[in-house]
């Protein structure tokens, strides 16, 4: 039935009205022409409202490709060749059959088809003639059918001329309509909300009032967010928690120059430790010795003081050392510490008081994720603070191609794939290598990390077994912070002035759920 007699405006009446004469409805029936969307929107307006219910109904349908349209015209190719051998009495050449049908690829097609069928064969003067009285054009029969129940009752037929090419299949969606508990023919006139009128007129008893949408999403509220350092600090924290890291404490931004360079062999005249790259503290000058790592570090870090000058002045461990007479005093001053290195090899001599009898210290993975400071001229990429992201591993039996596998899935942890690993520098690391990771959306390679194998002179000094090996590694928060919002200035991320617009113009650090 379809329903193009009513009278109403619009779909949402049709189907009324529809369904007031027949129910359930079919919308492939009753609106053969109504675009999909507009049905499924006029039918969750009437859903919505209790007037209608309805099944979503999947089906696939079957339609006639071009030449499937021309054979439910015209019979098939091998049809049509049968029916012009069967009027010329005296058979026909293979010219004369391509003329009289008029298209040589169905002459061509049909006459091979209807060989096959055996509804023609060969005179003895080589012209083509029936070999049967009748046939009968299946295929024409099965494609009709098609044309006009879009379906064929056999699946085989579908798949059979499908894959000759006659029709081809799509998915449709319908819909199966019923009547809702208030149905009506009319959408009666909902209010949406109640007013201080309606209640002193009384209006409110009779009134309809439209349903509350729990789903609808609430107005955009331009609330506070967490600072986008803090969210990609707390994704590194969860990646480290969860692979087995312990947390270091990093409270302390003032180290000795003692853990901050002279433990990680960095030698007291390196142009890292002037004025212009490191900031001094003033007042006070000066440690009056190098700290303890905690205050359950019992151990005796005078033996860490003394190794690592001797690793300087005249090497030690099997380091030849730097030969330059050592100052204690250079040790002993005080910067802002430059790198949380300086925190790791702290840990590390603290991990060297777990020494057991039988020589040995438990393996152990430790981070920090905290402020350093470098006295670099501030521009869009430089800070002269930054935080850094510092990792290390300790452990018996570790290989370089470990730490590189290691990287691999820490990183990828993040979305970052495809590193490449390039030899590099550290004076306390052998051997060190920068981390670089393609970066799609700027189309490039970008450096993420610098690591390496902690060496055996550090490890030794500050009092590890031989026989350990430690990974380190570190970078810098706001890098790949800068990356995942799209900053362009560093400055926006941590200057000195705070800009509270700053999550205003960047709509991405404020919809990341915190
Ligand atoms: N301290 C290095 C990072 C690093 C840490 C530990 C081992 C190797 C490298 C840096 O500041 O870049």
């Amino acid at each position: 039935m379809a329903a193009t007699d009513a009278t109403p405006k619009d779909l949402t009446h049709q189907i009324l009205y529809a369904l007031s004469e027949a129910e359930p409805l079919l919308s492939a029936e009753a609106f053969p022409q109504a675009a999909f969307t507009d049905l499924k929107a006029a039918l969750d307006r009437l859903g919505s409202r209790e007037m209608v219910k309805y099944d979503t109904i999947d089906r696939e349908e079957a339609i006639l490709e071009a030449e499937g349209e021309t054979i439910a015209a015209n019979g098939s190719h091998e049809a049509r060749v049968f029916e012009a051998l069967r009027q010329a009495v005296e058979g026909l050449t293979v010219q004369e059959l391509e003329n009289t049908i008029g298209d040589k690829n169905v002459t061509k097609v049909g006459q091979s088809k209807a060989f096959k069928e055996k509804w023609i064969s060969r005179t003895k003067d080589g012209k083509f003639k029936t070999a049967r009285d009748s046939i009968e054009d299946v295929t024409k029969e099965q494609v009709q059918t098609i044309r006009q129940t879009r379906t064929h009752p056999d699946p085989k037929v579908i798949a059979d001329l499908k894959k000759r090419k006659l029709i081809k299949t799509q998915k449709v969606i319908s819909f199966k309509i019923h009547k809702g508990p208030k149905f009506a023919l009319e959408i009666a006139k909902e209010e949406t909300d109640l007013t201080a009128d309606m209640i002193a007129s009384g209006a409110w008893k009779t009134a309809a009032f439209k349903p509350y949408n729990f789903k609808a999403l609430g107005a955009d509220q331009n609330a506070g967010a967490l600072h986008p350092l803090n969210k990609v600090r707390s994704e590194f924290r969860q990646i480290f928690f969860e692979m087995g890291f312990e947390e270091m404490p990093t409270s302390q931004f003032v180290e000795s120059g003692f853990w901050n360079f002279d433990t990680l062999f960095v030698p007291q005249q390196h142009p890292a430790r002037d004025l212009q790259d490191t900031f001094y503290i003033s007042d006070p000058k000066a440690a009056d010795k190098p700290r303890p790592t905690g205050p359950d570090d019992t151990r005796d870090y005078e033996e860490v003081w003394d190794n690592v000058r001797q690793v300087h002045e005249n090497g030690k461990f099997g380091s030849i050392g730097y030969r330059y007479p050592w100052s204690p005093e250079e040790s002993l001053r005080l910067v802002l510490r430059t790198h949380t290195t300086a925190v790791s090899a702290a840990m590390l001599h603290k991990l060297a008081a777990q020494r057991g009898k039988d020589g040995r210290v438990p393996p152990a993975r430790y981070f920090s994720i905290d402020r350093v400071f470098r006295n670099e001229s501030v521009d869009a990429t430089h800070l002269a603070e930054f935080h850094q992201v510092e990792g290390v591993i300790a452990d018996y039996g570790l290989t370089l191609g470990g730490l590189m596998e290691f990287m691999e899935i820490f990183f990828g942890k993040m979305g970052l794939t495809d590193l490449q690993f390039k030899p590099a520098y550290n004076p306390y690391t052998e051997p060190s290598m920068e981390i670089f990771a393609f970066h799609k959306g700027l189309n490039k390679l970008v450096e993420i990390g610098n690591s390496g194998m902690f060496r055996p002179e550090f490890l030794e000094s500050v009092g590890l077994p031989k026989d350990l090996r430690v990974y380190g590694w570190g970078l810098s928060l706001e890098r790949p912070t800068m990356i995942k919002y799209g900053i362009s200035n560093i400055r926006e991320l941590l200057g000195h002035k705070v800009d509270l617009n700053f999550i205003e113009r960047n709509p991405a650090v404020r919809l990341d759920k915190d």
